[in-house]
């Protein structure tokens, strides 16, 4: 599942996010391309009105099928929103394992999704990529002070995550009844009792957030192969297309 109906406030201007390109290709379109490198067999595209305007026929030529379900107010309501369509698809209600991925994330490794899914496949219960932080740490405390935290100890999570499905539909589920909001599905996943398991991540898996992001990943991209990523040649010729 890629989410992709955010309002992007944080990057501002009139393009949503995942219809923003790198040399030349939506975010949204490498996202998924992305997760087919990696194993993944279907895809549910989770969209605002907007994106699945600019974005319809991109999605339709994809190396794998795509299903569009329309967001929510939150990431969180948007990937509840995406699980509900695929416990109601008769194929897809099928499915072992789901990853729920950014689609502002558009480079992630094809090492990194298929980590995340034999994890998975391994008996894990919610998995996450994981990278340490290069900063010095400060925690802020109540009174305006901070203070330092042991970094060795800190990973930045990054998706794609994933789950068996049944497990990741009811954590959802119960979210939803209670009200808790979290951040990331594999916090959804814990607060529902199940533990969490980290692999390892990739910085080539930035998160497009602000303006100056877009830079930096259109200058990863021209030097990927340093960092072993996928080509779509490949994914076709992995797919037999
Ligand atoms: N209601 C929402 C909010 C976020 N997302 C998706 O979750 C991912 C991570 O969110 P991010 O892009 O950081 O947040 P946005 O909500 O898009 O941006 P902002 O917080 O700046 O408004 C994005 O692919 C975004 O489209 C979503 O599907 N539905
Ligand atoms: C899911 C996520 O990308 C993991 O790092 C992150 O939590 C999304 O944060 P956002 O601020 O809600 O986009």
């Amino acid at each position: 599942m890629v989410v992709g109906a955010g309002l992007g406030l944080r990057y501002g201007g009139k393009t949503p996010k995942p219809a923003l390109k790198v040399t030349g290709r939506t975010l949204m379109v490498m996202s998924i391309e992305a997760m087919a490198a990696g194993g993944c067999t279907d895809a549910v595209v989770v969209v605002n009105d907007q994106v699945a305007k600019q974005l319809g026929p991109e999605l339709a030529a994809l190396p794998i099928p795509v299903k569009q379900v329309p967001g929510g107010a939150s990431r969180q309501e948007s990937v509840y929103n995406g699980l509900k369509a695929v416990r109601d698809d008769e194929r897809l209600s099928h499915a072992e394992v789901v990853l729920v991925h950014d689609a502002v994330r558009p480079m992630v490794p094809a090492k990194v999704v298929s980590a995340v899914i034999e994890a998975v496949q391994g008996g894990a219960e919610a998995v996450a990529p994981a990278i340490p932080v290069a900063d010095s740490m400060r925690i802020l405390d109540p009174g305006g002070g901070s203070a330092v935290i042991d970094r060795s100890l800190l990973r930045a999570i990054q998706t794609p995550q994933g789950f068996p499905l049944q497990l990741i539909l009811e954590a959802h589920e119960k979210m939803a009844a209670s009200g808790d909001q979290f951040t990331d599905d594999v916090s959804c996943a814990e607060r529902a009792g199940h533990h969490v398991t980290l692999v390892e991540g990739s910085r080539m898996s930035m998160k497009v957030t602000e303006p100056s992001d877009l830079t930096v990943a259109q200058a990863l991209w021209e030097v990927r192969d340093t960092f072993g990523h996928h080509s779509a040649r490949r994914i076709r010729r992995h797919l037999g297309a």
